[in-house]
């Protein structure tokens, strides 16, 4: 793995401040024609759209609840309770976020009473990717923090090359939902967005997926929600001497693993020895590993050990690229990720393996992917409400302001606003 010396304003840095899949013209002309072709042409686009890019067998999208049923009979016992325990540890967590999700209400000086309200959303659609890999983790991920939030319905779409998998179709099972759409990409998020016979449109799109599905969750943002941008995977793992560089390399591989090819796997360290050491460790474990392929590709691309002079540095170049993932194992590695300020989530000590995040310790693990970290925030029950304003004005208080909002309503040229408010006094 490539080990490069690095300032704060590095041309390395920029380059990687810059990562993530820059979509071609090309791309970006196929997903509008795909979104276009499914709005006009329905379901029948959407099928074919699916036959040919998702492994559809036949022409039913649809995958009925005695499917799933059947599907997920076939889970093993252990990793039926490894996921059941994984839901527990997502509920658990996602349940804390409602405490920030009251709202409120207070009475102002004139008997007014002014406040928030908080309403769950009624349908959304969660993009549950499937190209390379499959996802039952993502469906947990997607799903309980609307269903904490109290979503009425909720439509899951999955590309899954050769039908829905077992696990998969277990953890649908087990969170109760059964509106499942074999489709992916961006027919799936049209699909979503635009409805088609018998699918009712949703009113927020969530979830992590390719250069297609994201590119296609931004083009129907407007008509729909959306949560964010969560595309390849990626981790950077500040490491000082203290860190174990065998640990350091396969966390760093555990996200370079997952298949696009865009991921990223980077590390900063205050150290020469360690870098060099980590560097091995990376070698041996790619030479070892059966993607060894995918592994140097993404290497190649987004796979740096960046050496700085001191924490002053790493920590700002680490703020600079605002990973998704971010792994601390130094000597004060609590103190040090109170200094971190951009990151989707942040994984403290030896002990927090970024796939413990990935699968099981109850955060979310849909997060801001390029950079994105800087004004997104990691999936959650907020992402699955909206707030309303509430004004109860009493007549006191029409009364005493009543002239004000009128003046200011005139001076915008508005007459009848004013006279709304100046009829009432
Ligand atoms: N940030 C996060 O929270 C998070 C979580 C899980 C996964 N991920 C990332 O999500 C991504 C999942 O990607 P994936 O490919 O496995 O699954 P995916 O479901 O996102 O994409 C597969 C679909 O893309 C479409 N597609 C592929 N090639 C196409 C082409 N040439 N033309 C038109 N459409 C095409 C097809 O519809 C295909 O079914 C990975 O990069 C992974 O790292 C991110
Ligand atoms: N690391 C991914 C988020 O970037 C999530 C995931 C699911 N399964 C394995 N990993
Ligand atoms: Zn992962």
């Amino acid at each position: 793995m490539k080990i490069i010396k690095v300032k704060q304003n590095s041309q390395e840095v920029d380059r990687i401040c810059a990562r993530g899949v820059a979509p071609t013209e090309e791309i970006h002309q196929k997903v509008k024609k795909i979104l276009e072709d499914v709005r006009t042409g329905g379901m029948a686009k959407a099928v074919e759209y699916a036959q040919k890019f998702d492994g559809l067998q036949g022409k039913k999208l649809s995958v009925s609840e005695s499917q799933i049923a059947k599907l997920a009979d076939k889970v093993s016992p252990t990793l039926a309770k490894a996921l059941r325990q994984a839901i527990k540890n997502a509920v658990a967590f996602h349940q804390h976020e409602l405490n920030d999700l009251k709202g409120f209400s207070f009475q102002g000086k004139n008997g007014e009473v002014l406040g928030q309200r908080i309403r769950p959303m009624r349908r959304v659609g969660l993009y549950v990717p499937g190209g390379a890999a499959v996802y039952p983790s993502t469906v947990i991920m997607n799903a309980v923090p609307a269903l904490v939030a109290g979503v009425d319905e909720i439509v899951v779409t999955t590309p899954a090359k050769d039908g829905i998998h077992p696990s998969v179709a277990f953890v649908l099972r087990e969170l109760g939902i059964s509106e499942v759409y074999h489709i992916g990409g961006a027919q799936a998020i049209a699909l979503l967005a635009y409805g088609a016979k018998g699918v009712e449109p949703v009113d927020k799109i969530v979830g992590p997926g390719n250069v297609f599905a994201a590119i296609a969750k931004k083009e129907v943002f407007g008509v729909v929600d959306i949560d964010m941008i969560a595309g390849p995977s990626e981790i950077l793992v500040l490491a000082d001497s203290s860190a174990d560089p065998d640990f350091v390399a396969a966390d760093l591989l555990s996200q370079a693993e997952h298949g696009s090819g865009f991921e990223a796997a980077l590390c900063i360290t205050d150290n020469m020895d360690t870098a060099k050491m980590i560097s091995e460790c990376v070698d041996e474990q790619v030479e070892r590993s059966l993607k060894k392929e995918l592994l140097e590709k993404v290497l190649e691309n987004f796979g740096r050990i960046l050496v700085v002079k001191d924490w002053f540095d790493g920590v700002a170049i680490a703020n600079r690229i605002a990973p998704e993932h971010l792994e601390i194992m130094t000597r004060e590695a609590e103190e040090l990720s109170q200094s971190i300020v951009n990151a989707g989530a942040v994984f403290i000590g030896p002990w927090s393996s970024e796939p413990v995040g990935d699968y099981f310790a109850g955060p979310d693990h849909v997060l801001p992917t390029n950079g994105t970290a800087r004004f997104s925030s990691p999936l959650g029950v907020y992402d699955f409400v909206k707030r309303m304003s509430v004004i109860q004005y009493s007549q006191k208080a029409i009364l005493k302001n009543g002239k004000a909002i009128a003046e200011m309503a005139n001076t915008e040229g508005f007459f009848h606003h004013a006279q709304a408010v100046l009829k009432r006094l």
